[in-house]
């Protein structure tokens, strides 16, 4: 399998307001999408991004997601880290099935079906426990550009 870039670093909120006002405020962070709803996954979600010298976009994304109802998938992380906290790591991949494919042949757990991701491209994610204790998301490079 040939892994691409680091999409996102996935951070957990248990207040989004309030985590877009620290990064835009204190952070000097850009908030790229505001948030939005995405009930299939459970979480609500806004992106971020890290400004270069001459804050222009480096184009780093910070995913900021807070639960969705009662049986979202990051509740119980909440529930464990009340603050909030770093809660994944998305890589890309040009083969979304064959990742899953090379990913299955190791050994490593894959948590449910691909699904369409925040992006509009295919992911999945991978089980932290096997994955050197980080929940690792795989998803498809957007085609066209980010
Ligand atoms: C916005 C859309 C999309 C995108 O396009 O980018 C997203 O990113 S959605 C992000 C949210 N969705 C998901 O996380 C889906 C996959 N996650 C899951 O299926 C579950 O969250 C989980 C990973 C199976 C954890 O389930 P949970 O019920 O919270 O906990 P468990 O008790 O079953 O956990 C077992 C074990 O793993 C540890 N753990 C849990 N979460 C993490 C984490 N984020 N990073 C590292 N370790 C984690 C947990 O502490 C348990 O460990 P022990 O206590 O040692 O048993
Ligand atoms: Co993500």
């Amino acid at each position: 399998m040939k892994l691409g870039r680091l999409n996102h670093i996935g951070v957990a909120v248990p207040d989004m307001q309030a985590a877009l006002a620290y990064y835009r405020d204190i952070m000097g962070a850009q908030v790229i999408t505001e948030p939005f709803d995405l009930p299939e996954q459970g979480v609500k979600v806004a992106f971020v991004n890290t400004p270069d010298a001459h804050g222009e976009p480096t184009g780093t994304q910070i995913e900021l997601i807070e639960p969705l109802g009662e049986s979202s998938p990051i509740a119980g992380f909440i529930a464990k880290n009340p603050a909030g906290g770093q809660h994944h790591l998305c890589y890309e991949v040009e083969d979304i099935e064959a990742a899953r494919e090379w990913f299955t042949t190791q050994g490593k757990r894959i948590l449910g079906p691909t699904r369409i991701g925040a992006h509009g491209t295919p992911i999945f994610f991978l089980h932290p426990k096997d994955m050197l204790g980080q929940l690792t998301e795989i998803m498809e490079t957007p085609r066209g550009g980010h």
